[in-house]
């Protein structure tokens, strides 16, 4: 990976911030694609550390510049540890900005891959994820960093 993909991929403050301060004039908006409460996927289950057969919230967005997605994200939390926290209710605003506020938050390691994203027909250069934990809520957040940001941002392909 290229030092200037890694600088966004390792990253472990709020991206939602970071693709604002990029973004420079372009608006930057959330795209809610998908919320629903299923099951998840074997591997998001094992990266919670739960059984595939628990039930999860599940929320797709595409995190957009003037419209157009830079990146789409996949955040998922068992429906056990989401009590009085009403994520399902924030429609088109950033989780990140949600999270980064909460105290005591704290970040697991990061894992990265360059498969594309399951939940979208997507290009992705890089993905990565990891698990936020705040009080009993364990939320696993995947983010895919999309071409579009590489063209607008001039940064190389890999
Ligand atoms: C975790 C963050 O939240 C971002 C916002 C998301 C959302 O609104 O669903 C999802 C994943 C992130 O890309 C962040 O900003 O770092």
């Amino acid at each position: 990976m290229s030092p200037h993909w890694w600088r966004w991929v390792a990253s472990t403050d709020s991206l939602t911030a970071r693709l604002i301060a990029a973004g420079g004039a372009r608006r930057f908006s959330v795209r809610l694609l998908r919320q629903r409460v299923g099951y998840p996927f074997a591997d998001e289950a094992r990266a919670l550390g739960i059984d595939a057969k628990r039930y999860v919230w599940q929320r797709e967005v595409a995190l957009c510049l003037d419209g157009s997605p830079w990146v789409v994200a996949r955040s998922v939390a068992p429906l056990a540890t989401l009590r009085g926290q009403r994520l399902y209710a924030l429609g088109e605003r950033s989780l990140g900005s949600w999270l980064f506020r909460q105290p005591g938050l704290d970040r697991r390691p990061l894992e990265v891959t360059d498969n594309l994203p399951r939940f979208i027909a997507a290009d992705s250069l890089w993905g990565r994820r990891s698990v936020f934990r705040h009080g009993r809520l364990a939320l696993l957040v995947q983010e895919y960093f999309l071409p579009a940001m590489a063209d607008e941002l001039g940064l190389p392909s890999r």
